[in-house]
């Protein structure tokens, strides 16, 4: 069973614009609300393709509601910890390109980050536990450390979207998967990666340091897949580019979700790629069929 953990989920407010103008009164194009946060994002792609999944996290106040029913409506199981704070809201602002304002997060109580530990503990051998996003400040930066502590007494896996030190601590955890993007990578060691060399090297890092899979992820210019032994390289499906937000859970959905359906690396590589592009040409996160549609536009080759 795949568990995803969504520490500060998000209403999604995303807002069209003709032409942004500051400091000035501008008119919506075109509105959208949907529930968002990374976790949340995959367990809504792991649905779609039949992978089953539970997200977990915090929600509250009249946003989480909205979530909830949202979750609900599309068949999205789900066991959130109820808290008393509102969850956030995060601007998308579509101007011909994407800025995003992302809040902070809600304050967390002690007893509330418990009981989220306390249902984290009935994890089992054989589950997978997928931790992704940011922390609220509420939390502590350490909160992720604890989870995975929790996650490996319990014997089962882990696989970590998120940045930083928080990134690089998790690794001696040995995470089934890690996905950071070519300029995450970069950013995470403090250089510029500028040739295919390079993304290997940073990338092979990542291996040394206890990842079990690395997916380097480069927008539309292809994904990565590092292994103990190989390096695959994966091209994107052509398709008109509607929506980045998610194009990354989604990727983590489509190879989690086929790696535990199947066990095959390869196939769950493809799955991610088409998954990750299905839902950059679509509005909102991409659907079954779109998903399908793409995988045999996406060609893996060894990387030598
Ligand atoms: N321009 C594009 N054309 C086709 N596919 C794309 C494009 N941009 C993103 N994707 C798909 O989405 C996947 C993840 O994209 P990206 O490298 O932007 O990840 P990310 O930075 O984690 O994404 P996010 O915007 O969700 O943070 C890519 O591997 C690819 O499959
Ligand atoms: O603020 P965080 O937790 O880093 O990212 C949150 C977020 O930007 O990530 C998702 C897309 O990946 C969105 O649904 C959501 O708004």
């Amino acid at each position: 069973m795949i568990y995803t953990v969504t520490l500060n989920p998000s209403i999604d407010y995303i807002v069209e614009v003709e032409q942004l103008q500051l400091g000035h009164l501008n008119r919506m194009k075109r509105d959208l609300k949907l529930p968002g946060g990374k976790g949340i994002n995959v367990s809504r792609v792991l649905t779609q393709l039949g992978a089953e999944n539970t997200a977990m996290g915090f929600l509250g106040g009249f946003t989480g509601e909205f979530i909830r029913d949202f979750l609900s409506k599309s068949t999205v199981a789900s066991d959130f910890v109820s808290i008393s704070d509102d969850t956030r809201i995060n601007v998308k602002l579509k101007h011909g390109d994407e800025t995003e304002v992302n809040g902070l997060g809600p304050a967390i109580t002690k007893e509330e980050a418990q009981a989220l530990v306390a249902k984290l503990s009935q994890l089992k051998k054989g589950d997978i536990l997928v931790l992704s996003g940011s922390v609220p400040p509420s939390l502590g930066s350490d909160f992720y450390e604890r989870l995975i502590q929790v996650c490996k007494e319990a014997g089962a896996d882990f696989v970590i979207d998120t940045t930083g030190e928080a990134l690089l601590q998790a690794l001696k955890d040995k995470p089934l998967l890690v996905k950071p993007n070519h300029h995450e990578l970069a950013e995470l060691f403090g250089v510029t990666i500028d040739t295919k060399e390079d993304l290997v090297k940073y990338g092979r890092k990542l291996l040394e340091n206890g990842a079990k899979h690395v997916l380097i992820s480069m927008a539309g210019e292809g994904a990565l897949l590092i292994t103990d032994n190989e390096v695959y390289h994966a091209n994107v499906p052509a398709g008109k580019v509607k929506n980045s937000v998610g194009a990354g859970d989604s990727m983590i959905a489509g190879f989690i979700g086929t790696f535990a359906l199947t066990g095959d690396v390869l196939k769950a590589f493809r799955t991610g790629v088409a998954s990750g592009s299905a839902t950059a040409f679509s509005d909102d996160l991409a659907v079954k069929e779109q998903i399908e549609a793409l995988i045999p536009e996406v060609q893996i080759n060894e990387w030598k």
